[in-house]
């Protein structure tokens, strides 16, 4: 069967309903937009996986993995280089400076407290600290969340049409689901394990029980942000594989596809400690990488965002 064509992203979102929250999302980024100088920098961060529901009352989805740790922490990185950063992100996944006392080995939230529910003496400094950072860059810091790859598409699409100038940079850390079920396509309720419990018109569970999974491609909607929605800012992907032999094939592939200014592509199993950078620029790659040693005190989100803020630098005095 003939795999079926991506959506022209404009026919996606007449097809797609918006999410019930996006004028508050715009009225949100409006708001922050305002109370800072225009020509201040700015990035948008996205970050964490998107989910693709299986039913318009979702029981089921499937989900792309990404927990949130390069967005969350690249958010920090940024803020202290001095930009406003929106942080757009899968809602409960970690967050800029709340995520060092979340999903850490063997720790959770009660382990932090005593007896008498004051703060445990050990850790006072550290809440202590990222307290004060957090309460320091509060006002330059918007977090917007998502959850499906629907919001995602909406939220991005709109964000990048009031960001869109050159002291603004997407840097597009989120995991962005590539096949979805269209609107039209969604069953409104649970889909019924047993075929003679659902409407026909389902047909999702075959006679022997199976589930029928039926996903369009998500539109390639990197090349819409790069030549229409963002076409003055300067714009970030990433490009995750699991194949080593993949990587720089892909990478380069999605830079020559989209023409964007960066993609940093990086392995699932070795995110943390490596990424390549391939810049429409420089035909070499540049590999990023920390050992464990420095892995101890520091992130591999340090070093990344010294360079890619280094080429914002050079791009905004360009006159892009
Ligand atoms: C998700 C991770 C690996 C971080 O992990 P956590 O720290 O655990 O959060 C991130 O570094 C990353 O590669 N993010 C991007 C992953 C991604 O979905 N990239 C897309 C490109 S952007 S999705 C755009 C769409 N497919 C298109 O081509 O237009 C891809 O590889 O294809």
């Amino acid at each position: 069967m003939e795999a079926a064509a991506a959506l022209p992203e404009d026919k996606y979102f007449q097809e797609n309903p918006k999410p019930v929250y996006l004028d508050s999302l715009i009225e949100q980024t409006r708001a922050f937009l305002n109370t800072h100088d225009k020509d201040e920098k700015i990035v948008l961060v996205t970050s964490g996986g998107t989910s693709v529901p299986l039913e318009s009352n979702t029981v089921r989805f499937i989900d792309n993995f990404s927990a949130g740790t390069r967005g969350a922490s690249s958010a920090e990185q940024f803020l202290f280089k001095g930009y406003r950063v929106i942080f757009l992100h899968r809602e409960f996944s970690l967050q800029p400076f709340n995520r060092h006392f979340i999903r850490t080995k063997n720790l959770n939230f009660l382990d932090y407290f005593n007896a008498e529910g004051q703060i445990d003496e050990k850790y006072l400094d550290d809440i202590k600290s990222m307290k004060s950072m957090a309460e320091k860059y509060k006002d330059a810091l918007l977090m917007l969340p998502f959850t499906t790859v629907n919001d995602y598409l909406w939220s991005l699409r709109s964000i990048a049409k009031l960001l869109n100038n050159n002291n603004a940079m997407f840097y597009l850390a989120a995991a962005v689901s590539d096949f979805y079920v269209p609107y039209g396509k969604l069953p409104e309720h649970k889909i019924q394990s047993r075929s003679e419990f659902q409407d026909k018109s389902e047909g999702k569970v075959n006679k022997s029980g199976q589930l029928i999974l039926d996903l369009d491609p998500v539109p390639k909607f990197l090349r819409k942000l790069v030549q229409n929605w963002a076409n003055k800012s300067m714009i970030v992907s990433f490009k995750l594989e699991t194949d080593e032999d993949l990587l720089i094939t892909k990478a380069k592939q999605a830079l020559k596809n989209y023409n964007h200014q960066l993609v940093i592509g990086n392995i699932l199993s070795t995110r943390h400690k490596e990424v390549v950078v391939l810049s429409e620029e420089e035909e070499s790659e540049h590999w990023i990488k920390i050992s464990d040693e420095t892995l101890k005190n520091h992130s591999i989100e340090e070093f990344i965002i010294e360079d890619i803020t280094k080429r914002h630098e050079k791009w905004m005095s360009n006159d892009n």
